[in-house]
């Protein structure tokens, strides 16, 4: 059994005592209550390089990263550095995440939520609104076809945008065929937990050009994001080094501006 198959049966066994706890209904009902969504596109969009930050506290392949008491507090320091958006992993047994981080970043912050998890069920998308995300992640290897499409299109009837995540040209062709207006491309692979940071050079041009491109993974510095970008990516999501470094909004800001850079333009709108 790969590392991702032993993370999903983990989130599905959680996933089955919140449904036991929680209904449909009520989710529904505290999503209708949620501040609109944000526009996921529109928040990665536009000039220079975009920087999504994450708040992690732990990751299967490093364990222990940072404790990060407040989540809030950090996004906090995120979107003061420039974050175009905020990403809260949600995942309890391998991340050491919650609902709860997401919902507390989500009260501190104006800039775009994604809820990074191992979506499975349309009940995590309507978690995912109901706690205030604007964006959620679909994993491709997670998923079959058929289950990957229907939840792109659940995503996008309430209001969230999919990022849909790949690690290699098939999984673009699934992506694109499931109508993902997103694709994040990760450098590492959830089967091995190996990071290569070839894979966006290798993977992006398959991406139609209508298609937000984010490079996931991987990024140390202002270095990694420029690499990045001569390959075509439209936004860089970041999460190691920025919660493992001792001044998260300095290193956002320096992130941000390496992406802003003139020379970097191509042809981005
Ligand atoms: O910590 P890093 O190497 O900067 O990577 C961030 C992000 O890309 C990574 O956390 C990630 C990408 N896709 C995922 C899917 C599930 C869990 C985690 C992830």
């Amino acid at each position: 059994m790969s590392v991702l198959d032993e993370i999903i049966d983990g989130v599905r066994a959680d996933l089955a005592e919140r449904q036991a706890r929680v209904s449909l209904d009520d989710l529904k009902e505290r999503a209708a209550k949620a501040r609109d969504a944000r526009d996921g596109v529109a928040a990665l969009r536009g000039e220079g390089v975009k920087v999504i930050c994450e708040v992690k506290r732990s990751s299967p392949s490093k364990g222990a990263l940072a404790a990060i008491a407040d989540p809030a507090a950090l996004a906090a320091d995120y979107e003061a550095g420039g974050a175009a958006a905020i990403s809260v992993l949600t995942e309890q047994r391998r991340f050491g995440g919650s609902l709860a981080d997401l919902e507390a970043v989500r009260a501190k912050v104006d800039t775009a939520v994604l809820r990074k998890d191992f979506i499975v069920t349309a009940y995590q998308l309507w978690e995912a609104r109901a706690y205030g995300a604007d964006l959620a992640l679909l994993i491709v290897s997670a998923l079959d076809q058929p289950a990957l499409v229907s939840l792109v299109e659940r995503a996008e009837s309430i209001g969230l945008t999919p990022l849909v995540e790949v690690h290699d040209e098939e999984e673009v062709v699934r992506a694109v065929d499931a109508g993902a207006r997103i694709i994040g491309v990760n450098a590492r692979n959830l089967k091995t937990l190996e990071v290569d940071r070839d894979t966006f050079a290798r993977v992006a041009p398959e991406i139609p050009d209508h298609i937000v491109k984010v490079a996931e993974s991987g990024v140390r510095g202002p270095h990694d994001l420029i690499a990045y970008a001569h390959d075509g990516a439209d936004a860089v999501l970041v999460g190691e080094s920025l919660v493992t470094g001792r001044d998260p909004r300095t290193a956002v800001a320096d992130l941000v501006a390496a992406g802003a850079h003139p020379a970097l333009r191509h042809g981005r709108d």
